[in-house]
């Protein structure tokens, strides 16, 4: 059994439904895309959100990050019930201890901005630091994610799609997260970049106990990189559990379906 300390999130009961315009009345229609959606993110530990496009992966993500509103159900972090918090009252704590990367780091960067100081800008907020110190923070958050320190003075499109993603997570490690939210966050990579992700991903966890909820639509980078993992469809679960159980002995037929359309799956990135 799980002691309740190693949990960081729990999900519980989860339901989210989006405005689908109005009735001729002016009343709104809504449609349910999550359904009853929990499980448990641990400590150090990462939790694989899995299912094709449109099953609600993303939206559960966007509710932890509470940029949408829920309609039942909880979450928990560290304790805390933060669906309770009420909307547009997120305490910055809570904003820092939980980040995001998205799948495309150059949209998610300013193109006008160069490198360091996307990575600097962040720093100063979160932490206040100025001058040699800030300079400090950002020359090690640069070499924690691999990136040479002479890329700082490029500018995004100057960059690769490995060495943009590195911004972007350096971006996100400035405020020193305990949760992070990894959105398809190699899925536009080719296959030796995405690699390359994925290993910095796991020593970063390894380093620094990160938790990650890791959405993906790609069960081989899934059994790589998580410890356990939640198969959507039509925003409910039709399997979760460890990854192991979930791969070696899936209950559902869609599940089964999912794995036999990938043909084998490489050991889990060391
Ligand atoms: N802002 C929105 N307003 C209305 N419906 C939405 C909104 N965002 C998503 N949806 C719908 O909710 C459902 C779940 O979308 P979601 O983006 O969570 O799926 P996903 O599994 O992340 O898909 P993908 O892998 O393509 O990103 C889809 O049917 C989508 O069309």
């Amino acid at each position: 059994m799980t002691a309740v300390d190693d949990v960081i999130l729990r999900v519980e009961d989860l339901r989210i439904r989006y405005e689908k315009g109005r009735s001729i009345w002016g009343t709104p229609r809504y449609s349910q895309v999550v359904h009853g959606v929990s499980f448990a993110v641990k400590r150090g530990e990462t939790f694989g959100l899995v299912g094709e496009s449109g099953s609600g992966k993303s939206t559960i993500g966007k509710a932890i990050l509470r940029q949408i509103p829920i309609v039942g159900g909880s979450i928990t972090f560290e304790g805390q019930r933060i669906t309770e918090w009420k909307e547009g009252h997120t305490p910055l704590s809570y904003r820092r201890a939980v980040q995001v990367i998205f799948q495309s780091p150059r949209l998610s960067l300013n193109a006008r901005m160069l490198a360091r100081d996307t990575v600097a800008e962040a720093v100063a907020f979160h932490l206040g630091l100025k001058g040699s110190e800030l300079d400090q923070r950002v020359d090690r958050l640069f070499d924690d994610v691999g990136l040479p320190r002479h890329l700082g003075d490029r500018y995004p499109d100057e960059l690769s799609g490995g060495q943009q993603q590195r911004v972007a997570i350096a971006r996100a490690l400035a405020c020193d997260p305990r949760v992070v939210i990894c959105d398809e966050a190699v899925s536009a990579l080719d296959v030796s970049t995405q690699a390359q992700v994925i290993a910095l991903l796991h020593r970063l966890q390894q380093e620094r106990g990160l938790s990650y909820v890791f959405i993906s639509h790609d069960l081989g980078v899934v059994r790589n990189l998580c410890h356990a993992v939640g198969v959507l469809k039509h925003g409910a679960f039709t399997d979760i559990g460890s990854v192991e159980d979930v791969f070696e002995r899936p209950t559902s037929q869609y599940t089964r379906e999912l794995l036999d359309a990938i043909p084998r799956f490489p050991g889990r990135a060391a």
